[in-house]
């Protein structure tokens, strides 16, 4: 898996088109979102995630919280974004793996909102550019590679 976390003033989307013959069934409501004071975190499923999900979206869970902890939020955006590998996972899963660390941030007390999965969005983002403002993580099961 690769994240790019941003801690932000804000982030917000919309819907646009498409980007996968069956994407995830949305709400009306679920085609604008936004969230202030937000860490984003946009990632990128990959093909070796596959070989442990669980593992995966728990080291996932801890890198994003250890991160807001450090820039003191606890608005996380996570945002499916096919754009950080060349090696994606297929679609079912990465979507699983998505709601699944959605679904523990949330248990933990984060207010989080996930952008929807399999379509094309436009989106606007406030990077606040401080040192810990713009962070990526490398996640493999087994281990997780900080960059
Ligand atoms: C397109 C661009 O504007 C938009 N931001 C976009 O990326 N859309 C992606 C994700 O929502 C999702 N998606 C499919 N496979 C994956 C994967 N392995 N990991 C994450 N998302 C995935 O399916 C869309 C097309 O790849």
């Amino acid at each position: 898996m690769r994240m790019l976390l941003i801690h932000s003033d804000y982030l917000e989307y919309e819907v646009k088109d498409k980007a996968l013959k069956k994407p995830e069934e949305i709400s009306e409501e679920q085609k604008k979102g936004r969230l202030e004071e937000v860490l984003a975190a946009f990632i990128s499923v990959e093909k070796v995630d596959e070989q442990n999900p669980e593992e995966v979206v728990e080291k996932a869970v801890k890198e994003i919280e250890d991160v807001a902890s450090q820039v003191k939020t606890k608005n996380i955006f996570v945002y499916p974004f096919a754009h950080l590998s060349s090696e994606l996972g297929s679609p079912d899963i990465a979507l699983k793996i998505l709601k699944e660390i959605e679904e523990k941030l949330k248990e933990k007390g984060y207010n989080v909102k996930r952008a929807p999965f399999g379509y094309y969005k436009a989106f606007k983002l406030s990077c606040k550019g401080h040192p810990l403002a713009e962070l990526s993580r490398t996640i493999i099961p087994g281990e997780a590679k900080k960059e």
